[in-house]
């Protein structure tokens, strides 16, 4: 696992240069996309390159890790809907190459299933954007995942739906009590993951998902078995760290053509 610390822009432009390579290198590509706040500099900066430097998603193929049960088809909190505004919409991103799993089906597991078949049939994910939760989820799992899980319907956590509510008008009623989400099993088969973190609020699982036992406690942690995870975290992220300044010597010394 490799481990940046820097300011959020520098890891903004870190994530969205290792996305153009790829781009660039197969412009067919597959996306793992992730909704939040953590990314969203990542997309400013990739919307960014398509005007300024003709960046293309027009042959990529994108798929979003979760999505909220039953919110309405036009609901702007819908990932769906959050997806298109932050980053598909802003590019030349077809939008039936971007798909997520669908949480207004009459069959939440049929939905689960065929979201598995269309991930494999496209191929599996080259990169898969992250973010984390407080309480160390990736997508929607919640403390307590199978680190072998698939898509499925998950219960989310009271403190998740606390930490979301600012998405809602600050309501944690409003926010819905169950999602539709990527297992830990799917996230691990993506060939590169790149991870976000920033804040103080993400130190305690950054920590965790970088130095802690590998538990169904903090899912993040199962990242430890991949064997390209890519970690981002701004200083206030790496608060917690016990090894930030090794992470810090081995970034400060790679090669610049390495990249991520
Ligand atoms: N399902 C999403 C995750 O994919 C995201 O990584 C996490 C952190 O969100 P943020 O980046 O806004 O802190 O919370 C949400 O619940």
């Amino acid at each position: 696992m490799e481990v940046v610390i820097a300011p959020a822009q520098e890891l903004a432009v870190l994530a969205a240069e290792a996305i153009e390579a790829l781009l660039r290198r197969r412009p067919q590509a597959v996306l793992g996309l992730a909704t939040g706040s953590s990314p969203s500099q990542v997309y400013d900066e990739l919307a960014r390159r398509h005007t300024e430097s003709g960046l293309s998603f027009a042959q990529a193929r994108g798929f979003m890790l979760d999505e909220y049960v039953g919110l309405a088809a036009d609901h702007p909190e819908r990932y769906r809907n959050v997806i298109a505004a932050d980053i598909a919409e802003r590019v030349d991103w077809p939008a039936d190459q971007v798909q997520g799993p669908d949480g207004l089906a009459s069959d939440l597991s049929a939905a689960c299933a065929a979201y598995e078949r269309a991930i494999a049939d496209a191929g599996g994910v080259d990169l898969q954007l992250l973010g984390i939760g407080t309480d160390g989820h990736i997508a929607f799992n919640e403390p307590g995942s199978s680190l072998a899980s698939r898509t499925r319907i998950k219960t989310l956590t009271t403190q998740t739906r606390v930490d979301n509510a600012r998405f809602f008008d600050g309501d944690v009623e409003q926010v819905p009590t169950h999602c539709l989400t990527q297992g830990l099993g799917t996230i691990m088969e993506a060939r590169h993951l790149v991870l976000l973190a920033t804040g103080r609020h993400k130190a305690e699982a950054v920590h965790q998902l970088v130095e802690g036992p590998v538990s169904a406690l903090w899912p993040a942690t199962v990242m430890q078995f991949h064997p390209h995870a890519t970690v981002l975290v701004d200083e206030a992220a790496a608060s917690r760290l016990q090894l930030a300044s090794y992470y810090r010597q081995t970034y400060d010394s790679k090669p610049a053509w390495q990249g991520l």
